[in-house]
């Protein structure tokens, strides 16, 4: 491929680890001024793979920006009232200033009972009723990791979006719902599609920006892309490829990133920047929690 054509990939991993280093700043500052270290803790519940590719990186990044990592590691097996004790014993511990329970959990487990039972206050992955009605209705909110890491590298590339045509495919709690409610809260002009969409293509090809979150490999093909879109892929999928296990996103990024005007690669793309958003969320959490102003941590 040319020079031009890698000058249109947005180097998640690149912008993560600028992000990462104002947040560690940010907590440097906090423990010098007012003696405070953010602690994140991690619950994870039996063993999913992705789940697993995911924790691998975040304690590593947690301790390196200089907050304390705890994780909880509890069997697949676990009873509700043993996990729901626990969230209990995390909300009330003051070392903690965000709360992680990995999706999913095991189908024993009711999530939205889980999740809710979780401090609002500590919610870092914006997950509880409180945090989504709060970012539906504009007011202040932890905001989803994974949609905030994406409208941060969309800002960083187009600035304003105001009245851009912007398409999510994808309707999940995790990512395309609020995914959609951040976007239209940056007065973009918001389609939330899904599998059941008529014409997926023709939607695609009318939108400045596309973000894909669909869990389908390679599913957005390359020209449905509006020539200089702006193409956030937002899926893992693990893959075989030529004998080979391979990531690969929901976009078919060898045939959308001649089209597309800038396009996130899979592995480094988005990915990295959702656990950059958790650390950012966590310092926020700790900072809100101690009645101090909000962190500036967005690059
Ligand atoms: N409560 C909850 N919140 C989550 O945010 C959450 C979750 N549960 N359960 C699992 C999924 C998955 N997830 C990933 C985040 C980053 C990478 C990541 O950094 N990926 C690297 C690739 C890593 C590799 O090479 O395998 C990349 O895209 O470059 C992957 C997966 C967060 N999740």
């Amino acid at each position: 491929m040319d020079a031009d054509k890698q000058a249109n990939i947005i180097d998640g991993k690149a912008f993560a680890a600028r992000l990462r280093g104002r947040i560690g700043a940010e907590v440097a500052r906090l423990k010098a001024e007012h003696d405070l270290t953010p602690g994140l803790a991690v619950v994870l519940v039996g063993e999913d793979p992705a789940s697993a590719v995911y924790v691998r990186n975040k304690g590593i990044q947690t301790r390196e920006a200089g907050m304390n990592s705890f994780e909880h590691k509890l069997p697949a097996d676990t009873k509700a009232e043993d996990l729901l004790a626990l969230i209990a014993r995390l909300n009330a511990d003051p070392a903690v200033h965000g709360i992680l329970v990995q999706l999913p959990l095991p189908d024993h487990l009711d999530s939205d009972l889980v999740i809710n039972a979780i401090d609002p206050a500590k919610d870092v992955d914006g997950f509880t009723i409180l945090n989504v009605g709060r970012l539906g209705t504009g007011q202040s909110a932890m905001v989803p990791c994974t949609p905030l890491g994406c409208l941060m590298m969309l800002n960083d590339r187009l600035g304003d979006l105001s009245g851009l045509n912007a398409v999510v495919v994808g309707r999940s709690n995790i990512v395309g719902k609020p995914m959609a409610q951040l976007l239209l809260g940056a007065n973009a002009t918001v389609t939330i599609a899904h599998s059941r969409t008529r014409d997926l293509a023709a939607v695609c090809r009318n939108a400045d920006i596309v973000v894909a979150a669909v869990g389908r490999p390679e599913m957005i093909k390359g020209d449905w892309i509006k020539p200089g879109a702006t193409v956030i892929d937002v899926g893992i999928n693990r893959v075989e490829r030529d004998g080979k296990s391979r990531l690969v996103g929901d976009v078919d990024f060898a045939g959308a990133v001649g089209h597309a005007g800038a396009i996130t690669p899979v592995p480094g793309g988005v990915g990295p920047m959702t656990i950059a958003c958790l650390l950012a969320n966590t310092l926020t959490a700790c900072c809100r929690i101690n009645g101090l102003a909000d962190p500036a941590t967005s690059v």
